[in-house]
């Protein structure tokens, strides 16, 4: 039996740039190497894509479980049979009926351990909406999936780690959905990634402030002496190292972001704009705290470059990668600590552990 990583890929919107960037890592036949791939879509869709695309001739060996995917060669599962109207560039029902057809088989084989990971190819968040998709992303569908009580949206790259307190949710419910409970909950899901996903001992977090300029003492805002600073306070008497709150504006541009581990970003565009700002081609978005793996690109769909071999697939290749270094750090871990401090093997280091650990 090989001991390559199985990683799941969904197709995404089958409008969008999705195909492209699977195609293009999977040509690399090095990729092979590394663990042993297995998409979930269909030929038909693929090759109009790779057509499109003009990537050469590369296929897919197409096997109907999981349990027979092939090592060295590119999988594909067909998840349905009819022909599928694609086009690209255009926000249809269809593009999102497939994207959620593929996500859905490719989900079902992660929950049961027939995969290892899943990579997801982007979707258009508003055409996949249905009677069993009514989330705002992969993110809280997979939430769901895994029955985590919390998760966090954490956007990966090589220098530069960023979480957020809250994601996809309009800009005018930010505020009062910033808690300081929310913000701890998060901090400690960062803080056990970092650990038990990236190998980090002993992480440094940085916490940004909500209002402009951290609030300027109050001047500016409340939340950050009401609630960031004792949420801070707290996370930190229980042993996560954590700093701020730090004005958010300044904070990337000056190099701050540095001297840490990771940041904690009040809202989506506050942490995502830094970002893909440093980082949009490498990227990676990493779900933290589900009970398996999943990563994505940190881009959208791409429609306007759909179908002209514009797109990039270094972020892609990233989220393939990452997946599988998660899932082997996370293994390594298990195994190391197995016969450490309790049954379960978990390291009890902060009160949180404890807090976990009795429960
Ligand atoms: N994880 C996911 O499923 C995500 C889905 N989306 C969805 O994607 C759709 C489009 O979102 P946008 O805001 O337009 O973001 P986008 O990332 O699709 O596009 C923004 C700009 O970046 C360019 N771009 C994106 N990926 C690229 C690549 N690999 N190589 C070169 N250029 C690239 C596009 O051509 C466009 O000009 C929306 O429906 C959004 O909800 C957005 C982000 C993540
Ligand atoms: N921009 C990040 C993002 O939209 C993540 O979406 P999803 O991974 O939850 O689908």
């Amino acid at each position: 039996m090989s001991d390559k990583l199985k990683i799941g890929i969904s197709i995404g919107d089958v409008n969008g740039i999705g195909l492209e960037v699977i195609i293009k890592t999977l040509s690399n036949p090095a990729i092979l190497n590394y663990c042993t791939p297995i998409v979930y879509g269909h030929t038909k869709v693929s090759s109009f894509h790779r057509k499109a695309n003009n990537l050469g001739d590369f296929s897919f060996h197409v096997i109907n479980h999981a349990n027979q995917a092939q090592v060295k060669k590119a999988n594909m599962i067909n998840c349905w049979e009819e022909d599928v109207k694609i086009e690209l560039g255009q926000v249809t029902e269809t593009g999102g009926k497939y994207a959620l057809l593929s996500l859905e088989r490719a989900t079902a084989d992660l929950v049961n351990g027939d995969i290892d990971a899943l990579v997801t190819a982007p979707i258009n968040k508003h055409n996949i909406q249905s009677e069993t998709f009514k989330f705002p992303g992969h993110t809280e569908y997979l939430q769901e999936k895994s029955g985590s009580k919390d998760v966090l949206m954490f956007l990966i790259s090589e220098n530069l780690r960023v979480g957020v307190v809250t994601g996809h949710i309009p800009v005018k419910d930010v505020p009062t959905s910033i808690t300081k409970e929310k913000i701890l909950s998060k901090l400690k899901l960062i803080n056990e990634s970092l650990k038990k996903d990236f190998w980090i001992e002993k992480p440094k977090i940085a916490v940004l402030g909500l209002n402009p300029h951290a609030s300027d003492n109050g001047l500016l805002g409340a939340e950050e002496a009401e609630i960031i600073t004792p949420a801070i306070q707290e996370a930190y008497d229980k042993g996560i190292v954590c700093f701020g709150p730090y004005p958010a504006d300044g904070f990337f541009g000056n190099g701050s972001y540095k001297q840490f581990d990771a940041v904690l970003a009040m809202y989506h565009d506050q942490g995502l704009i830094p970002f893909k700002t440093l980082a949009f081609h490498n990227g990676v978005n990493y779900t933290a705290g589900l009970n398996f793996v999943r990563t994505s690109p940190d881009h959208g769909t791409g429609y306007d470059i759909a179908g002209k071999d514009l797109a990039d697939s270094t972020s892609f290749t990233e989220a393939l990668f990452s997946a599988i270094h998660i899932v082997k750090n996370r293994r390594e871990q298990e195994e190391l600590l197995s016969n450490q401090l309790r049954g379960g093997g978990k390291v009890v280091e902060t009160q949180f552990d404890i807090k976990d650990d009795a429960s």
